[in-house]
């Protein structure tokens, strides 16, 4: 059965730009987090600093409104989680490998204000070698909101894993062999 492509992107579970064979940046244009085409996401824009290869961060300056409240006058814990998320993401990219979040755990510090000024900073920690000493497939990163002054908000501990692109475009997420 053919898709109706006459409706507009929200109305529909697959949108339009994703019909036929997207590249990975295609679909990331409509990540909840980063991408530019989701009328309802969040819009971040991050900032790589790959210039100490052992400490790859990425760097996001924003601010939110009441459609992302939780507690009044914060941020809901789950968009706390999603913020940290993507800022851990994002720096999979930078050390060239395409992973998927596979645990994460939050230190929820402070309630995260609603109409301020704060920033979200991922860091990488590690990539384990495998036993024969070839580079794993695990990433550990961290994530941190902060005040602009430098007060830590939340911060979290991710493990990605590597993933492959074809399986990842087939909508299989599955980890390399
Ligand atoms: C790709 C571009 C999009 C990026 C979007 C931004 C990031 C996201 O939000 S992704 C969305 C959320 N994540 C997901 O939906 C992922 C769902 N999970 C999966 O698809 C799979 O579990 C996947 C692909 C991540 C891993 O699959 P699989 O290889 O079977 O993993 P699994 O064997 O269970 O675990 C991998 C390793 O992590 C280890 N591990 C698991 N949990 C933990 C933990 N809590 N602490 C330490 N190690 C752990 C396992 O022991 C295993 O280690 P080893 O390989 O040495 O045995």
């Amino acid at each position: 059965m053919s898709k109706d492509t006459t409706l507009p992107d929200n109305a529909r579970h697959t949108p339009i730009s994703m019909d036929g064979n997207p590249t990975i940046d295609e679909r990331a244009n409509h990540c909840f987090g980063c991408g530019p085409a989701n009328p309802q996401g969040l819009h971040l824009h991050f900032t790589t600093d790959t210039s100490n290869p052992q400490a790859i961060t990425a760097t996001c300056h924003f601010q939110l409104d009441r459609m992302h409240e939780g507690p009044p006058g914060h941020i809901h814990g789950g968009i706390v989680a999603a913020l940290l998320d993507e800022a851990m993401s994002k720096l999979n990219r930078p050390l060239n490998v395409l992973a998927m979040t596979r645990h994460m755990e939050i230190d929820y510090l402070r309630p995260v204000p609603l109409y301020k000024p704060l920033v979200l900073i991922g860091r990488h920690l590690s990539r384990p070698a495998k036993a024969d000493g070839t580079p794993g497939r695990k990433f550990f990163h961290q994530g941190e909101i902060q005040l602009p002054d430098g007060t830590v908000l939340a911060r979290s501990k991710g493990l990605f894993i590597a993933i492959d692109e074809k399986l990842l475009a087939a909508g299989l997420a599955q980890t390399e062999t």
